[in-house]
């Protein structure tokens, strides 16, 4: 399975197109468009989310709701394009040189996109916006569908944000508050504080980042693979999660903790119960070991640096003239730490299908379920 998108974060509309989804799994248009929604949400948004209100176009490949085997093309169209038409002159002969963007913005893509495409700087922002995001949940949305439809179900959790650390012991009572709270920590006390930090970074220019974690529950053992480096399950995850825009750093189940600890405060011992097989006491490795899924909680977390572009901008150098000015800024998100969360549950979903059709090759989602019910029956009374 694989998927490829594009569209400018200003330009018409995003594309995308998946390739090798089994034929007859349900596709829920309102469940991509509810996580669509969510990824919308946050109080650190900027203005660009009053204006968007996204839904998917399934173009092709589902009919009557349930896939057909066929490439699922989609879009989604930018509402604000009637706004940028100009600037974006696409497909149209145009005087782009009053258009240009010549002061890149530090912890942008701008910079380095200008001097390794040789353009200026429009051309490297509008990819490289996270506004790309968008599809990338909506094509997640459909692996996360086909994961649930299997009892997979992935679920996410802001940890801090601007240096609040959120605390939460309850699940029940985390999920409660989830539902109920536009900062979703589960933490009263780290909700006002996060809110307070937010007010205090826009009122002064600034940005936040923060500290994520997603979970995946209910795998089998074995998805994944120790024999080669790009098969291993961990590598892919890291790969995907970082692929995120502003994500800096992964990390999964006790993560970089493990550095400061002995090996049996680190190594999660294994035990057997009749009827649930192979377990573990604890899950300090976070699901993973050797590059397959273990059988227990995927457990991982990422850090999403501050939002790089600033009202009261960093220097930086015209590129035309090399003279030292303040960085561009049209519009901006201060934090978008909540909207993140969406978009890691949903590429971390796309790299999970990804490894179950790996391990079960399939053309139908029957023949899919028939193998996986098979290998999970059969991990639980395997004998050696
Ligand atoms: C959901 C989301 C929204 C974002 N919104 C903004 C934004 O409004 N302004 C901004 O400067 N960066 C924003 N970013 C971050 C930049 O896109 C990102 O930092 C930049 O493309 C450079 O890439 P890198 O940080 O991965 O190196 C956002 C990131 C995410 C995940
Ligand atoms: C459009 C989205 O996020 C955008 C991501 C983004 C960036 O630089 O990454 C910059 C901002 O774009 P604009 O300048 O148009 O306001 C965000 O709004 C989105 O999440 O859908």
């Amino acid at each position: 399975m694989r998927f490829l998108t594009a569209g400018e974060s200003h330009g018409q509309k995003l594309v995308g197109i998946i390739e090798g989804l089994p034929s007859g799994m349900k596709i829920s248009k309102d469940r991509i468009d509810e996580a669509l929604r969510q990824r919308q949400q946050g109080p650190g948004r900027g203005g660009r989310m009053a204006i968007e209100q996204d839904e998917v176009h399934l173009v092709s490949g589902v009919r009557g709701g349930v896939s057909t085997g066929a490439p699922i093309a989609l879009e989604i169209l930018n509402r604000d394009w009637e706004n940028w038409e100009k600037v974006m002159a696409w497909g149209k002969e145009a005087d782009l040189e009053s258009r240009k963007v010549m002061t890149p913005r530090p912890g942008h893509a701008d910079l380095t996109g200008a001097l390794k495409y040789h353009t200026e700087v429009r051309n490297i922002l509008e990819r490289a916006s996270a506004r790309e995001t968008a599809m990338r949940v909506a094509i997640g949305s459909i692996a996360r569908q086909g994961l649930s439809a299997l009892g997979v179900e992935i679920k996410g959790h802001v940890l801090a944000v601007g240096g609040v650390h959120a605390e939460y012991v309850d699940e029940d009572a985390y999920w409660q508050r989830v539902k109920q709270s536009e900062w979703s920590v589960g933490d009263p006390v780290a909700e006002q504080q996060m809110g307070e930090r937010l007010m205090v970074a826009r009122s002064e220019g600034e940005s936040l980042g923060g500290l994520l974690e997603v979970q995946v529950h209910h795998l089998p053992a074995g998805l994944g693979s120790h024999v080669q480096w790009d098969r291993k399950l961990d590598g892919k995850l890291a790969q995907a999660v970082l692929s995120v825009q502003a994500m800096k750093g992964i990390s999964f189940g006790l993560g970089f903790d493990m550095g400061d600890r002995m090996g049996s405060k680190v190594h999660d011992p294994i035990y057997y119960c009749q009827g649930q097989g192979f377990k573990r006491r604890t899950n300090h490795a976070g699901g993973i070991e050797g590059g397959m899924s273990n059988g227990e909680p995927i457990i991982l977390q990422t850090v999403m640096k501050p939002i790089p572009t600033l009202y009261q901008p960093l220097e930086t150098v015209h590129l035309k003239t090399k003279e030292v000015v303040k960085a561009s800024v049209e519009r901006s998100d201060v934090c978008a730490v909540p909207a993140a969360l969406v978009v890691l549950e949903h590429v971390v979903a796309w790299v999970i299908a990804e490894a179950v059709l790996e391990k079960f090759p399939a053309d139908s989602f029957l023949e899919l379920q028939t193998a996986w019910e098979a290998y999970i029956g059969n991990l639980l009374t395997m004998e050696f």
